[in-house]
């Protein structure tokens, strides 16, 4: 049997930054990727095999190590912190998470509201600060949050900003930079080390030009 690699690609914003990456790198990888609705997809004549998952899925495919590697935005991995080794900084993709808000907000009641997708990364953000809050999930349109009331406070990616300038929303702090990494399930990389290696090998000159690397 083919010692295949497989390779957990995000669907969505990350894929068409990482196939022109791989591209960069050498990877043939054919036009009909960024067109297909299939989610298992090949190379003629590799061992390459991609399979295509939601972003904030990858992390899972590569702990379970059905993936043996994946491509990953640092915010999914913290959220999720899956049991995978972080290779590389590819670079891509780039945003920040942010706390943002209504300027001049009055809080609406004495315990501080903050409502997100990221529920993890914020706990462990507003503890850092000592501060006290309650964390509301919610799974997209965190902006709404704070314009409707259910909220004070938002932690949310932020990338042009658009979002928060066209809800009157301003953004308060940074709380860390974002970009995409390549992750590796660790049984993978013992059994599979050469191939993998092979694959990290060809990304980094590529990465290093664009001014990052491993962490
Ligand atoms: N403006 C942005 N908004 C959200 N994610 C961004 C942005 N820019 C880059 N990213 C990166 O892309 C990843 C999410 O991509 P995408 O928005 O396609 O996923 P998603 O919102 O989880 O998907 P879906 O729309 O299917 O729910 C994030 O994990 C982050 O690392
Ligand atoms: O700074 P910007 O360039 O405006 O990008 C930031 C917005 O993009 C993301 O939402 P997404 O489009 O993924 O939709 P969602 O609300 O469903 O998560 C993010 O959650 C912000 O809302």
């Amino acid at each position: 049997m083919t010692d295949y690699i497989t390779i957990a690609m995000p669907k969505g914003r990350i894929f068409y930054d990482a196939c022109h990456l791989l591209r960069e790198a050498g990877f043939d990888l054919p036009n009909e990727f960024e067109t297909t609705r299939k989610l298992i997809l090949t190379i003629e004549n590799s061992n390459f095999r991609f399979i295509l998952a939601k972003p904030v899925d990858v992390a899972t495919y590569v702990e379970y190590g059905v993936a043996d590697i994946g491509i990953a935005g640092k915010d999914v991995i913290l959220e999720s912190n899956r049991n995978v080794y972080e290779m590389l900084d590819l670079g891509i993709s780039a945003c920040r998470m942010a706390v943002a808000g209504l300027p001049n907000r009055k809080q609406q009641s004495s315990v501080t509201k903050v409502a997100t997708k990221y529920p993890t990364i914020a706990t462990e953000y507003f503890k850092k600060q000592g501060k006290q809050v309650d964390i509301i999930s919610l799974n997209g349109s965190i902006e709404l949050a704070p314009l409707i009331g259910l909220s004070d406070y938002i932690v949310d990616i932020v990338s042009t900003g658009q979002t928060l300038r066209e809800n009157g929303l301003v953004e308060l702090t940074k709380i860390m930079e974002i970009t995409s990494r390549l992750i590796v399930n660790p049984v993978s990389y013992r059994l599979k080390k050469k191939n993998i290696d092979y694959i990290i090998e060809k990304l980094k000159p590529i990465v290093e030009v664009t001014g990052v690397g491993m962490d």
